[in-house]
């Protein structure tokens, strides 16, 4: 990655380029929030389609649903986000602003081992220790630290009464396991096997931040795999390994890439093992991309006692029923798209100039080729606008007859265009076109009825 990328870089090219923009921009912007552009939005669909390739339709032993943001309340009890899902809140009185309390310590004092403290823990060393200050102001006068909890509320139906208090899902996972049965039941699933799903999910973040890392409306990919209990470690290290290679598959440097291991004494509730990839971003060091977890048997025992169903399997073979174990790979959209932009943006020098370019892998890239005719003039346009139409049904591809061919590719390197086709005046005679690859920046000449094919053996590779 070059030395050169800053969050301020990155945010302005989104917006430039298209990629991303604030959301309600016009009305001056609310904050963490935000929407994708023409490209941002087929940069992410496809970072999506990826992930659901590989993870369901290449496998046989997945299978994928699609569950609904707001679920019975009872859910969230059951799972403990309720009772638990709190991050630890702290009001600086000099200032009125609020702080995640284990993120103001940590920042001070260098320490570590804050997380997973009590709010009377964390309120005390606050109030003993001098380094913490409220990074606006220096002050040093503090509330004390509460709980909070982080889930979005909301009501179902017209009267805003408690029992009718419904929840915006924190994370996708609960929707998997309350339809574990289901799938049981009308699949013809064998453990160990996966369901998998992709969908929004909601925080109410204290401190949201660093562009689309951390949003209060978020985007997750969640899957759980089901296995046999005493199998469930060998299968935790196989997801560690699968996943870290879909990421080094799409491109992604693994100079930037490192396994965290959660420390026993800190895990959820939930865990027996989690393990983070984190991604070294330029802006905020090793941060997390995705949560691979071993969730033991805790969920499906929970729903269990909670509904009042059984939430077993039955191993025919073996003759007898068990709750099964669950590996969890989870991981926010967003911020693994962050990833990917940052990891490929560029700035070269190219003969006396700086090129920007975006060394997206081909299947991630939002326009996979352009085509571009010579001159606007016919009938070299027409032979440009046919191969246009004959490629736009397979992927997204631009066609852009607009300024110099130099100003084209630059324009098509900015946007992550792996390859671009220049048919010319020679094309008329020879039908033969110039592909030109982004990287490379090498040209070479094929024939037009070839470009097709060629494309397709180019962007899957
Ligand atoms: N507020 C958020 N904005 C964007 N993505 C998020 C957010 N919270 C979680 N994610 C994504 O969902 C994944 C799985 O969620 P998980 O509950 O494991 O996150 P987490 O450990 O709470 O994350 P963090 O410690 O960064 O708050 C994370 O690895 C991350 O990619």
């Amino acid at each position: 990655m070059s030395e050169t990328v800053t969050m301020e870089k990155i945010v302005s090219f989104c917006k430039r380029r298209g990629f991303i923009f604030q959301s309600s921009e016009i009305y001056g912007g609310i904050r963490s929030a935000y929407d994708y552009g023409p490209l941002g939005v087929e940069m992410k669909r496809n970072v999506k389609d990826e992930w659901w390739r590989t993870m369901v339709h290449t496998r046989d032993d997945v299978v994928g649903v699609d569950a609904a943001i707001i679920m019975h309340p009872r859910v969230w009890e059951a799972s403990g986000h309720v009772g638990t899902f709190n991050d630890m809140l702290v009001e600086s009185r000099t200032s009125g602003r609020r702080y995640r309390a284990d993120h103001l310590i940590e920042a001070a004092t260098g320490r570590d081992d804050i997380e997973g403290l009590s709010a009377e823990e964390m309120t005390e060393i606050i109030q003993t220790d001098e380094r913490v200050k409220d990074p606006l102001d220096g002050g040093r006068d503090f509330a004390p630290v509460r709980p909070f909890n982080l889930m979005f509320e909301t009501y179902t139906g017209p009267v805003k009464s408690p029992e009718n208090i419904a929840y915006l899902r924190p994370e996708t996972a609960q929707g998997i396991f309350t339809n574990f049965k289901n799938v049981l039941d009308t699949s013809r699933v064998k453990v160990p096997f996966g369901i998998a799903q992709q969908g929004k999910s909601f925080r109410n973040e204290i401190t949201p931040g660093n562009f689309i890392f951390r949003t209060r409306e978020f985007e997750q990919m969640e899957m759980e795999f089901f296995v046999e209990p005493g199998t469930d470690e060998g299968w935790h290290e196989y997801w560690l390994e699968e996943r870290w290679r879909w990421y080094t598959d799409l491109g992604l440097n693994p100079d930037n890439l490192r396994r965290y291991e959660h420390p026993k004494e800190k895990l959820s509730h939930y865990s027996k093992r989690t393990v983070d990839i984190e991604y070294d971003f330029p802006f905020s060091g090793w941060s997390e991309l995705e949560g691979i977890a071993n969730r033991t048997d805790y969920d499906l025992k929970r729903h269990a006692e909670f509904s009042g169903q059984k939430l077993e399997y039955r191993d025919q073979q073996a003759n007898r029923s068990y709750v099964p174990y669950v590996i969890e790979p989870a991981v926010g959209v967003d911020r693994i798209t962050l990833a990917f932009l940052v990891d490929a943006y560029r700035e070269e020098e190219v003969e006396g100039e700086t090129r920007t370019v975006l060394k997206l892998h081909p299947r991630l890239a939002p326009v996979k080729a352009a085509v571009f005719p010579l001159t606007k003039k016919e009938p070299v346009s027409t032979v440009a606008k046919k191969l246009y139409d004959d490629l736009k049904g397979d992927y997204r591809i631009a066609y852009d007859d607009g300024g110099s061919i130099g100003r084209r590719y630059r324009r098509q390197d900015e946007a992550g265009t792996p390859f671009c086709v220049t048919v010319d005046f020679d094309t008329l005679e020879d039908k033969q076109v110039t592909i030109r690859d982004r990287d490379t920046m090498q040209q070479e000449r094929i024939p037009i009825e070839a470009v097709r094919d060629r494309l397709k053996a180019l962007i899957s590779g």
